[in-house]
């Protein structure tokens, strides 16, 4: 069961379209915010939620959002949290930047100005903003220095030894 507090007179129970099918539930914002870019921005959700013992939550990108340039950071939710989760955005389009010359017959510059483009976004009260998929807390594991770890075929190979 997952079980949900709703914390604002705003706030919508998360949902999910393919029960058992899809990877993670919707959650929604409770709050009009327009994310800048580069900015990381708070985003209320106005729920708490509990699931099954042991088990917290991972946020992640609604793919529509990402193809707006629209991310998150963060995103984990331990099991016993029980505050409002807050989906922390990041809009990651980068605005083009024209600079502007005037000048006078003579041909002097009179006046300069730098003008960027609008690439901000904005969300809505009642739109979904991330997803979010239970994820089994497996850290209660006894942590222990060796001098050897198992061989295995990748061994020590990483950042894009097995080619492009
Ligand atoms: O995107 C997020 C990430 C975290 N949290 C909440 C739930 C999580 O259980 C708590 C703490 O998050 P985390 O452990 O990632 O943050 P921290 O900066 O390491 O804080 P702490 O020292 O409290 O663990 O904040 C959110 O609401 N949204």
């Amino acid at each position: 069961m997952l079980k949900v507090k709703l914390l604002h007179p705003d706030a919508r129970l998360p949902t999910v379209t393919y029960a058992g099918s899809d990877l993670g539930y919707d959650l929604y914002s409770i709050e009009d915010i327009t994310l800048e870019p580069g900015r990381p921005a708070k985003v209320r959700t106005g729920i708490a939620v509990e699931g099954p013992t042991g088990y917290g939550f991972v946020l992640g990108d609604r793919s529509s959002m990402a193809a707006k340039g629209v991310t998150y950071a963060g995103g984990r939710i331990d099991a016993g949290y029980r505050g409002e989760i807050l989906v922390c955005l990041i809009n990651v389009n980068q605005p083009r930047w024209t600079l502007h010359c005037a000048r006078t017959k003579e041909g002097f510059v009179s006046d300069v100005s730098l003008e960027r483009s609008d690439v901000s976004v904005a969300i809505k009260k009642g739109d979904k903003i991330v997803q979010m998929s239970l994820f089994a807390a497996m850290t209660d594991l006894e942590v222990i220095a060796v001098q050897d770890l198992s061989d295995s075929d990748r061994d020590a190979k990483g950042f894009g030894s097995s080619g492009r």
